[in-house]
């Protein structure tokens, strides 16, 4: 991909149109030519990739699709193997594959991990990818995380001479198989200009936004309203269905009105007939929905809906549901209704 080159101003991301996609893309600080032969899209060097579940695959998987030259590492090792079918590596063979070998031989690692405790292993643990870290080297934390936890990892990659940007992402499985993530960045920000043009690869927009945590915040506030929509949406789903109306009318109503989301459109007709096939885990959505509470209430912030909204999740983890889609915390509603009624 030929990369649009533009100055970009401290601190300030700029979205171009170009396609159909909203797209900012910016030159590495080598010559086009030379970045070209390293991989085509404007960045040069290694780049390694520690994480390979539901987002970091197709993450991984557009960056070796794009020509970048790509080491993987995952915990469960046989989730590299459809990315090293795709032209990937494993670190160095002689020594045991590790976030720490990953690191020492890339110039820049993501890491896209569960949630704060593996992400703080992964990067900080014994063989983590610190132990790889050396000056020039980048670290590039994609996981959703707290604050608290992204500082701890960018103190202990910065302390090896390295840099370190927090990158959460917004946008979930498709987008992330079809480039179109937001990136919410924050930290370093010459590592921020140096790996554009590869969130542009698996992104649509990015966003620079200061010191590290503000990037964990805005995904931690991003995701906290997506909880309390979907839980808003499910009550809806059930009310009208108790009511009588046609669940599937529901959805297409809402679909033309103001509060049209393309969440509703997209869950709603799955959630009608009950099924739910994991784009985003409930888990996962329960674990951002903790982690903003803490947000808020260490500036005493309250957020009663968020915290209704985090009790039902719970309820949902509780009936097996936690490796589903979090659309299936429709199902606790139905299991709340079905104890009131006994
Ligand atoms: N799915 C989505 O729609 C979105 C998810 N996110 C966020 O992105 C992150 C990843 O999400 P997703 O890909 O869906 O999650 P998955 O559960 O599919 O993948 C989690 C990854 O973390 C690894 N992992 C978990 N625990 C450990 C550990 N103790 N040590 C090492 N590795 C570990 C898993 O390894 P293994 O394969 O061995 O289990 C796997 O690679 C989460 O923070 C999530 O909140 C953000 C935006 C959208
Ligand atoms: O974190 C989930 C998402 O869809 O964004």
């Amino acid at each position: 991909m030929a990369a649009a080159s533009f100055l970009l101003s401290p601190r300030v991301t700029l979205p171009l149109r170009r396609g159909s996609r909203l797209l900012v893309s910016c030159s590495a600080t080598s010559s086009s030519s030379s970045s070209d032969a390293a991989g085509g899209v404007g960045f040069q060097g290694r780049v390694g990739f520690l994480g390979l579940g539901i987002m970091g695959a197709p993450m991984a998987s557009n960056l070796i699709k794009a020509g970048c030259d790509i080491t993987v590492w995952n915990r469960t090792k046989s989730k590299c193997d459809p990315l090293l079918s795709l032209g990937a590596k494993m670190a160095p063979y002689r020594f045991e594959s590790s976030p720490a070998r990953v690191a020492s031989s890339c110039d820049v690692t993501f890491a896209m991990l569960a949630d704060p405790e593996s992400a703080f292993e992964v990067a900080c643990g014994a063989n983590g990818a610190a132990e790889g870290m050396a000056a020039g080297k980048g670290y590039v934390d994609v996981s959703t995380v707290d604050d608290a936890t992204s500082k701890l990892i960018g103190k202990r990659i910065t302390s090896t001479g390295a840099s370190f940007l927090e990158a959460p992402v917004s946008g979930s499985k498709k987008p992330a198989e079809d480039g179109l993530l937001i990136f919410l960045t924050a930290g370093d920000e010459s590592l921020y200009k140096r790996v554009a043009p590869l969130l542009d690869v698996m992104g649509k927009s990015r966003f620079y936004l200061g010191d590290v945590g503000n990037g964990a915040a805005m995904k931690l506030v991003v995701n906290m309203v997506m909880g309390s929509m979907m839980v808003s949406f499910a009550e809806g789903l059930l009310l009208s269905e108790k009511v009588g109306l046609d669940s599937n009318t529901v959805v297409e109503v809402i679909s033309q009105g103001a509060i049209n989301a393309p969440m509703f459109s997209l869950k709603g007709p799955s959630m009608v007939k009950a099924a739910y096939p994991t784009a985003f885990p409930l888990k996962h959505q329960q674990k951002d929905l903790r982690l903003a509470l803490a947000l808020a209430e260490s500036v005493s912030q309250p957020i009663p809906t968020a915290a209704a909204a985090n009790e039902l999740y719970k309820v949902a983890k509780s009936l097996g549901l936690a490796d589903h889609d979090f659309s299936a915390v429709i199902e606790a509603l139905k299991a709340k209704v079905q104890s009131s009624q006994h």
